[in-house]
């Protein structure tokens, strides 16, 4: 028999039937629900008269649409007042556990699911939010899902899929100083594109990315969905199973012997063939920002704004209307483009690994006088706990940043924390896209270490000038 990919054995070991035309009948282990994907798909239910089949691998945490000031006043937006509401209601009539607004768990479904040792190796997972893709950090097949699925899923535990090819994109050598997880994500979206992983399911390996923490592979899983990919995936190894032992709903006694001894058997096959590989060197990744309102429109913060002569004729017109939406000009330096805003939070990066590396930053210096919002705003409940407990949130509220509660936050303009129109934010999250932090703003994607440089002075700025090794 061929070797196998981690991805075809777990595959392989979900296949609940399989039909002529191709597709497989895969059964589902984890299902994470949030406030904004669910409405329909509980209403479906209602509709043709059906239970949730498997509330006890449910698990649901509103994020999207909470805010993160006030916490303890009612959410003043109506809709999102309702969803979240919605949310709890369906929860309790359905038999789902639900992790509430206030409670101390509460967060981003995917900081909460590893967290909570729901997200586990050599498990299918699904949510329907595209960045379920985070939780292949941990060797699960972790993907986005929309609406209708959810729906399929609730009712019977399933989904019909394709089989992904496999792909593998290999990181050798060893990150620089100050280079992290973000700019390893930004360098493979921006050497294979936002279209480079369609139709694969990416497995990283290399040694830079067997040395990244957790919290680091869960970064770089987190933006596989932004190079098209249907998911992103680490090979589980020792590190992968410190970080579950011990969480909430991982398993205990001779179940977690048991689940060790099968999770051993997850890497792919020496002999594996991949359909796909790409390799970058560790060491040729400097600290990255993105310029344009694609994540592949990345340079090095030592860089420039791109000529349109850089790129083939087709893609010019594009370019340019990026740039102008932007409000920068080709031949610019990238530092010296100035931010108005700086948001150091999402599913990319609001872990407490990210919420240090921006604090080592912001220690003993000030937000930038014409920096005018600068959030952070942990993953989680138990995230800014920890925070707390080593102190970060001192050192940021003393640099001048804005200490929140856990949620998506200025990540997608669903909730009151937006960037206005025509201001830019030097972002950790993982989307640039028009429009995305609220209408006519301007995004710059960078890691958490760079952004807290960015907010304190004021513009772009190479963290390396900051911080010595
Ligand atoms: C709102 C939700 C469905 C959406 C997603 O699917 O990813 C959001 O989380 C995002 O990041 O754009
Ligand atoms: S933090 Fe951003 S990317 Fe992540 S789930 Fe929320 S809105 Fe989506």
């Amino acid at each position: 028999m061929m070797g196998r990919t981690l991805y075809d054995k777990i595959w392989d070991d979900h296949v609940v039937a399989t039909r002529a035309d191709g597709t497989a009948l895969i059964f589902i282990d984890r299902h994470l629900i949030h406030e904004v994907t669910t409405p329909q798909a509980f209403e479906g239910l209602r509709v043709a008269g059906r239970r949730v089949r498997r509330p006890d691998l449910t698990l649901a945490v509103p994020d999207h649409n909470v805010p993160t000031n006030n916490r303890f006043a009612a959410i003043a937006d109506p809709e999102s007042a309702e969803q979240v509401r919605l949310l709890e209601a369906n929860c309790r009539d359905f038999g789902i556990e639900h992790i509430a607004m206030n409670a101390a768990e509460q967060g981003i479904v995917h900081v909460i699911g590893p967290e909570q040792g729901f997200t586990l190796p050599g498990v299918t997972m699904v949510c329907g939010d595209s960045h379920t893709a985070t939780h292949g950090a941990f060797g699960a097949l972790a993907f986005g899902i929309g609406t209708s699925e959810v729906e399929h899923v609730f009712a019977t535990q399933t989904l019909l899929l394709r089989k992904s090819a496999n792909m593998r994109v290999t990181v050798d050598g060893a990150l620089g100083f100050s280079v992290s997880a973000k700019d390893v994500a930004l360098a493979i979206i921006g050497a294979i594109g936002t279209g480079g992983g369609t139709g694969h399911v990416i497995e990283y390996a290399g040694d830079v990315v067997r040395y990244l923490s957790m919290e680091g592979r869960m970064t770089l899983c987190n933006m596989a969905i932004e190079s098209g990919a249907r998911a992103g995936l680490v090979a589980p190894d020792e590190k992968t199973f410190d970080y579950v032992k011990g969480r909430p709903r991982a398993p205990t006694g001779a179940d977690w012997d048991a689940a060790l001894h099968w999770w051993r058997t997850l890497p792919g096959d020496a002999d594996a063939r991949f359909d796909r590989e790409v390799v970058l060197r560790g060491d040729e990744i400097a600290p990255l920002v993105t310029w344009g309102t694609s994540p592949e429109d990345v340079a090095p913060i030592t860089g420039v704004v791109p000529s349109l002569e850089s790129f083939e004729a087709h893609k010019r017109a594009a370019v340019e209307k990026s740039l102008a939406y932007m409000g920068l000009t080709p031949g610019m330096r990238l530092e010296d483009v100035a931010v108005e805003n700086i948001f150091i939070g999402s599913c990319t990066n609001s872990r407490i690994e990210d919420l240090r590396a921006a604090a080592a930053v912001a220690k003993g210096r000030r937000v930038a006088s014409n920096v005018r919002q600068a959030l952070v705003v942990p993953g989680s409940g138990l995230v800014k706990r920890q925070a707390e407990a080593e102190g970060l949130d001192t050192i940021f509220i003393e640099a001048g940043f804005d200490w929140r509660e856990p949620g998506c936050s200025m990540c997608l303009g669903m909730n009151p924390d937006k960037v206005p129109a025509g201001e830019r934010c030097a972002s950790t999250s993982n989307r640039n896209f028009v429009g995305r932090q609220g209408p006519g703003a301007r995004t710059h994607l960078l890691s958490p270490a760079m952004a807290a440089a960015a907010a304190v002075t004021g513009r772009l700025t190479d963290v390396r000038q900051l911080v010595t090794a």
